[in-house]
């Protein structure tokens, strides 16, 4: 890897309408990092390399939470009005956070209370930097590679601020140790800090990437810079940046998510597939896939859809993709089946819809990113046909509806 800011990611985002823009969860034209662990985990080790190896720009909650307060502010008011005077220095009127720490690490609930007061602060501030960043030249459409660096950011519920969840991981004694060490802190008030925040098991149950911290320095940061590889790679793939549902196992919307994200780790995304049958011949309009499509390049369709984009509903997606990769707008589709898709690299939700056209493969306009051509195929040579030459998932499809036919 190059190494030097910006060395990641270096792909364009892709433009998004004004009105669209505000219903998406995180920004259309960065990554957003959410990285979170323990307290003296390894977090800021990890924030310097993915700076200076990933060009990021790392937004720390701990700072985030000392501004929220700042003298003048309503929170520090709240603070006080809360927690009294003994939790402001004299001389300047800040926030004493050694007091405070001490109040509130000895006491579950003084720490909720706290929480109840600033966590919504630093979230509105951690909001609007990204909104600045990331609007601060519209011109500019390469992304951003942001990093939230948060301990708590799993117990503030900041999931949705964030496109992935990186978690850095090192075991209780060593985060004693190095507390200690570096705080100057005795082992009684390293062991409250560490036991007021949630466990490592907790917190990978829903990071999508596990750093660990359990070798030196040197190990940490070659698994840092392994990871940004890999960070890499998933958003230099066609439509990374595309903005998708994400269902359970119930197609029922858990979140939204970048393409990147769903595909590297396999979650569950929802799509339309669409049989197009020739009124007059009843052959069915296969596409072959363009060779720019990263999955499936090359293969047969013979039910081609996509995948729905955030808040799409699978018939609209499915007029969409026969607008824009067919030129057949207004389709009228007919609703035929339910269908989950699973293999080694996708899961999905899909809708089969059926069309019957009175249309010839020369009077279609293909989309030449998508589709390089076109051609029909009856039903019976599309199932007798080496299925390799296929798109599993529309193969699968077209399986489905061809069992409903009679
Ligand atoms: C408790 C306070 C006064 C202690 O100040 P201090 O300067 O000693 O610590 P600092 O702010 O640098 O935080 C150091 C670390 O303590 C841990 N920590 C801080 N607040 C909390 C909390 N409410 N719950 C659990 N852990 C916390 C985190 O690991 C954090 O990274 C201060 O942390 C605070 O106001 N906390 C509430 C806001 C918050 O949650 N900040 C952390 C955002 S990650
Ligand atoms: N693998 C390692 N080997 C030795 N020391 C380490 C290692 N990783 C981190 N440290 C040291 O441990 C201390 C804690 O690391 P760091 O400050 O990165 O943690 P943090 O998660 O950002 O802490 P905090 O929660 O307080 O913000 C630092 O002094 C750091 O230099």
């Amino acid at each position: 890897m190059g190494g030097g800011p910006s060395s990641l990611p270096k792909v364009e985002a892709p433009e998004v309408a004004a009105e669209q823009k505000a219903t998406l969860r995180t920004p259309p034209n960065a990554v957003v990092i959410g990285l979170t662990g323990g307290i003296a985990s390894g977090k800021s080790t990890v924030c310097q390399v993915l700076e200076q190896q990933g060009g990021a720009i790392v937004l720390n909650a701990d700072h985030f939470g000392h501004e929220a307060y700042k003298p003048g502010t309503a929170c520090q008011a709240e603070l006080v009005a809360h927690f009294g005077e003994q939790i402001i220095n004299k001389e300047d009127g800040t926030v004493d956070r050694k007091t405070l720490g001490g109040l509130v690490f000895a006491d579950p609930k003084e720490r909720e209370a706290l929480n109840a007061i600033v966590w919504p602060a630093i979230r509105d501030l951690l909001r609007q930097r990204v909104f600045e960043i990331t609007n601060e030249n519209p011109a500019d459409r390469t992304a951003k590679l942001i990093v939230i660096e948060a301990a708590i950011l799993i117990e503030a519920n900041w999931m949705d601020l964030i496109d992935e969840l990186w978690v850095v991981t090192t075991n209780v004694d060593t985060a004693k140790t190095r507390l200690m060490a570096r705080n100057s802190m005795s082992e009684e008030d390293a062991m409250k800090r560490i036991n007021s925040q949630i466990s490592n098991e907790e917190r990978r149950a829903v990071a999508h990437v596990d750093v660990p911290n359990e070798g030196d320095e040197s190990a940490l940061k070659d698994a840092v810079v392994a990871e940004l590889e890999k960070l890499h790679a998933r958003y230099s793939r066609l439509s990374a940046f595309e903005m998708v549902d994400v269902v359970d196992k119930e197609d029922q919307v858990q979140t939204t998510a970048k393409r990147a994200v769903v595909r590297a780790f396999n979650l569950i995304s929802r799509c339309s597939y669409v049989v197009l049958v020739q009124q007059t011949s009843g052959k069915i309009f296969v596409q072959r896939r363009s060779d720019l499509k990263d999955s499936g390049p090359g293969l047969l369709d013979p039910a081609p859809g996509g995948v729905l984009g955030a808040g799409e509903s699978y018939l609209l997606n499915a007029q969409r993709e026969m607008a824009e990769e067919m030129g057949l707008p207004g389709l009228s589709l007919e609703h035929v089946s339910a269908l989950w898709y699973e293999d080694g690299n996708e899961r999905s939700w899909g809708t089969i819809f059926c069309a019957k056209v009175d249309a010839d493969v020369s009077s279609l306009t293909l989309q030449p990113s998508e589709v390089s051509s076109v051609e029909l195929m009856s039903p019976e040579e599309i199932l007798t046909a080496d299925p390799s030459q296929f798109l599993p998932g529309g193969l699968a499809a077209f399986k489905l509806w061809s069992s409903k036919q009679q």
